[in-house]
């Protein structure tokens, strides 16, 4: 039975300093970040996933966004190397994690960068987005690690948002989800939906029809609504002003020999 277990990582006191690469800052209400930071671990626990707290990283911003930093596959996790490098620091706490939790370690290294946000697993199809976080070197060593594990990797371009995830999700049913105007490629992916709203492309599969998405994509959440399937919808806006999603904020670990 594969694992239920998500790592999550609680909000630093300097969230507000996060990075913007592709958007305007604004101000963000670190309180109110708790408080939404909250509800989104409430919303995994209530649909059956038991949550793993990474230790906090208090002078790293960005690291309530946990999935950056490592990549799962099967029962391997592959520690990132950020392409920020105000992220690098994140990384030593979610290998404690996840050796903690009985995964195989492997790490991308130097001149490699990837950040798990550019990862997109859809059965033993691994997309990579190359862009801003992710080089060549990162797109060859994740190859290296997890091709000979089964996977087959697919690079893929991103240059007009922050990560592939930003861009491009996937359904219970491997369909690929997607909001054109952001992304490079859209005839890479053969079964593909395009969603009306940038956000509506990112959702967190909870298990059966349940999907985990933002409140700020209600058209697409009609529109996956009116396929059958089901939105479990939390407001993450001040985790959006930062480039964020609710993908980015946890990593499901469902590979695990538990
Ligand atoms: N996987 C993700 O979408 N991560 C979001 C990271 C946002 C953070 N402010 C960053 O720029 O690294």
């Amino acid at each position: 039975m594969p694992s239920k277990k998500a790592l999550v990582r609680r909000p630093s006191p300097r969230l507000a300093e996060g990075l913007v690469t592709h958007i305007e800052r604004e101000r963000v209400d670190a309180d109110l970040a708790v408080e939404q930071w909250e509800a989104y671990v409430a919303a995994l626990r209530t649909h059956g996933w038991e949550t793993i707290e990474v230790d906090p990283a208090g002078d790293c911003p960005d690291s309530v966004f946990v999935e950056d930093t490592v990549v799962m596959y099967k029962n391997v996790a592959l520690i990132a190397r950020p392409g920020a490098e105000s992220r690098r620091d994140e990384t030593a706490g979610v290998e404690e994690a996840v050796a903690g939790l009985g995964c195989s370690v492997n790490w991308i290294w130097e001149p490699g960068t990837l950040e798990g946000g550019d990862v997109l697993k859809i059965g033993d199809t691994v997309y990579v987005g190359r862009g801003g976080r992710t080089n060549a070197a990162g797109v060859q060593q994740l190859r290296a690690a997890f091709e000979p594990l089964g996977a087959r990797v697919v690079a893929v371009p991103v240059t007009k948002v922050l990560h592939l995830k930003s861009a491009v999700t996937a359904l219970p049913d491997g369909t690929v989800i997607g909001h054109i105007p952001k992304m490079d490629a859209p005839s890479l992916f053969a079964r593909f939906l395009p969603v009306p709203e940038e956000s509506g492309s990112h959702v967190v599969l909870l298990g059966g029809d349940k999907l985990l998405m933002a409140a700020s994509a209600p058209k697409t959440a009609e529109l996956f609504a009116d396929l059958g399937y089901e939105p479990v919808v939390v407001d993450i806006s001040e985790f959006e002003k930062l480039e964020g999603c609710v993908t980015c904020l946890s990593v499901r670990l469902r590979g695990l020999y538990a």
